[in-house]
C-alpha cells in the first residue's frame, strides 16, 4: 500500500487514522494528513509517530497518490480548486460524505474517485462502511479499498438510491440509538429514583450484551424479542407501552434525512459550479457509481 493523504483530522478523519493504525492496515509513516486547523492535525502525528502533518493540501496530494477527503459537504469546492491544477490520472479520491454525486465529483478531477462512507463504530473496527465506485475505478483498485476499509469495517457495496437511508441506519444509527437509550434511562430516574450511574452502566451492559448475542448469530432481531417477552410477564406490558409511541417515528427520521439531503445535494452542486470541469474529463466518462 502506498502512501494516504488524509484532508480533514476532524471527527472522521481522526477516527480513520486512529483505527486504521489500530488495526495494522497502514503504518503512521504511510498517511500524511493536512486539516485547515493545522494544530490538529499535529495533534494527530503527535500521537502517532511516523505520521506527518503537511500545511498544504497541494503539498499533501503531491505526496500521496490516495487523497481521502475527510471534510464536510460544503467544503469540497474550496478543496477541489486547490487540487486541480496538482491531481493527475493516477491519484484516486475517495469521499467519505454523502451529498456530493460520484458522477459529479469525477467530472471535476482527471483520477477514479470512490466514496467510501464509514461509522463511527468503525473506531472499535467494527460495524459496516457504505462504498460505491465510480466507472474509473479500476477491478484491482476497488478490491485495494475494499481490502483497507475491511481492516476496520465490513464494506458494503451500497447502490445509489439506498445510499441515504444506509447511511441513516449504519452512520446516524448510533446517535439515533443513543438518543433513545439516554431517554431509556432518564425516565427510569425520573420513574423509580435509580441513579443515573446505575441506569447506564445496565444499558451499556445490556447493549454490548445484544451485540455480542448478534455477533454469535443467536438471535434475529424478532426472535430476541421474543424469547424476552415470556407470555403473561412483564415485557409485554412494557411493549404495549413502546407499540404506542414507536411506529412511524423512523418514517419521519427518514423523511427528514432524505429533505435535508436533498437540499444539501443541491447546495453542494452550486457551489460546484465554481469548480471548473477538468479538461480530461467529458461528461460521458463519468461514472454513475454502483
Ligand atoms: N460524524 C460521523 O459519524 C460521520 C460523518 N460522515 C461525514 O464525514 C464528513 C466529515 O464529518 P466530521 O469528521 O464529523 O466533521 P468535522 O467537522 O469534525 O471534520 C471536518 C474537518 O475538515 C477540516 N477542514 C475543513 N476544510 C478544510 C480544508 N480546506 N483543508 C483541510 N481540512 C479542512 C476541518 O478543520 C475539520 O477538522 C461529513 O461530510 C459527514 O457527513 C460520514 C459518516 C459518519
Ligand atoms: O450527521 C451527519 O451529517 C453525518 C452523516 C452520517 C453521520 N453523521
Amino acid at each position: 500500500m502506498e502512501r494516504i493523504g488524509i484532508i480533514g483530522t476532524g471527527s472522521m478523519g481522526s477516527m480513520l487514522v486512529d483505527a486504521l493504525i489500530a488495526s495494522k492496515a497502514l503504518s503512521p509513516s504511510q498517511i500524511i494528513v493536512t486539516n485547515r486547523t493545522h494544530a490538529k492535525a499535529e495533534a494527530l502525528a503527535a500521537r502517532h509517530p511516523g505520521l506527518i502533518a503537511l500545511a498544504s493540501n497541494v503539498e499533501l496530494a503531491q505526496e500521496a497518490q490516495w487523497l481521502l477527503l475527510c471534510i464536510k459537504p460544503l467544503e469540497y469546492s474550496h478543496v477541489l480548486q486547490e487540487l486541480q491544477r496538482v491531481l493527475t490520472p493516477e491519484h484516486l479520491l475517495i469521499t467519505i460524505t454523502s451529498p456530493i454525486q460520484l458522477e459529479h465529483l469525477q467530472s471535476l478531477v482527471p483520477c477514479p474517485v470512490a466514496r467510501v462512507v464509514p461509522s463511527i463504530t468503525n473506531a472499535a473496527c467494527s460495524g459496516v462502511s457504505l462504498c460505491q465506485f465510480g466507472s474509473r475505478i479500476t477491478p484491482e483498485s476497488r478490491e485495494r479499498i475494499l481490502t483497507l476499509f475491511s481492516a476496520i469495517s465490513h464494506p458494503i457495496e451500497v447502490p445509489e438510491q439506498y445510499l441515504r437511508v444506509s447511511s441513516d441506519i449504519s452512520s446516524c444509527g448510533p446517535a439515533f440509538l443513543s438518543y433513545i437509550l439516554r431517554n431509556m434511562i432518564h425516565d427510569a430516574v425520573e420513574e423509580t429514583g435509580i441513579s443515573a450511574e446505575a441506569a447506564s452502566h445496565l444499558a451499556m451492559q445490556m447493549v454490548i450484551g445484544m451485540g455480542e448475542l448478534f455477533k454469535k448469530e443467536m438471535f434475529s432481531l424478532a426472535s430476541l424479542e421474543q424469547r424476552v417477552c415470556v407470555p403473561g410477564g412483564v415485557t409485554g406490558e412494557g411493549l404495549i407501552a413502546l407499540q404506542q409511541g414507536i411506529p412511524g417515528v423512523f418514517r419521519q427520521v427518514y423523511q427528514r434525512t432524505h429533505a435535508k439531503f436533498a437540499e444539501d445535494l443541491e447546495l453542494v452542486k452550486i457551489q460546484l459550479q465554481t469548480v471548473p470541469p477538468d479538461s480530461l474529463s467529458s461528461p460521458s466518462s463519468a461514472g454513475s457509481g454502483t
